[in-house]
């Protein structure tokens, strides 16, 4: 299958509106993707924290009505990263995983917020529920940017039956080696394909790192993007997981302690 990332640059001078269509523009041109994966809280900008309460939306507002119809435009399995959601008093860093005809397969809540020179913790309200969905492209699990150093959430997800891992990101440049082994080792130690999408350009100080990235179940980078705004592409073969699994079967030699 293909799968394409769009590793988009935030520049702070956009509106919201302005950067939904400058996306918008940039998702026009690529069909014929089975999977397109977008970075995280990219319309509002994810260091933007003074206006995040601002451009919140309701779940099923005009960022979700704007994804969901991308999706169905573009006939492609559309991982719309993360938006900041509004649900009573409580701020939640939400993504959006929509099928090819545009229905809603899943959200996600951040389970770990970031703390580090970051508000997110302050503003936010944790998610508290663990994805792994059924989709026309394979069994997918859901993750965004700092739950990347959380190893056990992955392996949760491949309990309920992952087998390519989803990550919307934006994370600085500043911790690039950091994010590089654990695209890898995520992806090698669950033997499952990882797909990351990450954010570029320069937001309130902050350099966004870029190099989003394709993993194998090996753990090998098939496909690697560099530090400018560009659509990273590949084609993957989920057979490949359960060749993996079958040739090394790490996953069954785990020994759990209580
Ligand atoms: O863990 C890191 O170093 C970066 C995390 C991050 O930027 C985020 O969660 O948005």
């Amino acid at each position: 299958m293909k799968v394409a990332a769009v590793q988009f640059e935030i520049r702070d001078e956009e509106t919201k509106e302005e950067r939904i269509e400058r996306m918008a523009r940039l998702l026009s041109g690529l069909k014929g993707y089975d999977l397109i994966l977008l970075p995280e809280i990219w319309a509002t900008g994810y260091f933007s924290f003074e206006r995040y309460t601002k451009e919140a939306e309701p779940l099923k507002g005009p960022f979700f009505q704007r994804m969901a119809q991308m999706a169905q435009q573009l006939s492609s399995v559309l991982f719309a990263g993360s938006f900041v959601e509004q649900e009573g008093k409580n701020y939640y860093n939400t993504s959006l995983l929509f099928d090819a005809n545009g229905e809603l397969l899943a959200t996600y809540r951040k389970i770990h917020l970031f703390r580090y020179g970051s508000k997110e913790g302050e503003l936010l309200t944790r998610g508290e529920e663990v994805k792994a969905v059924k989709t026309r492209v394979g069994c997918v699990g859901l993750s965004t940017c700092y739950d990347l150093r959380f190893p056990e959430l992955y392996r949760q997800q491949v309990e309920l039956g992952a087998e390519l891992l989803l990550v919307t990101s934006a994370w600085p440049h500043q911790r690039l080696a950091h994010w590089q082994l654990f695209n890898a080792v995520r992806a090698l130690e669950n033997q499952c394909f990882l797909i990351s999408c990450n954010c570029v350009g320069y937001t309130h100080n902050v350099l966004l790192g870029g190099h989003s990235q394709v993993v194998d179940p090996w753990g090998v980078v098939r496909a690697q993007a560099g530090e400018q705004e560009t659509v990273l592409t590949a084609e993957i073969d989920l057979a490949e997981v359960k060749r993996v699994r079958e040739h090394f079967p790490q996953l069954k030699h785990r020994v759990l302690r209580a």
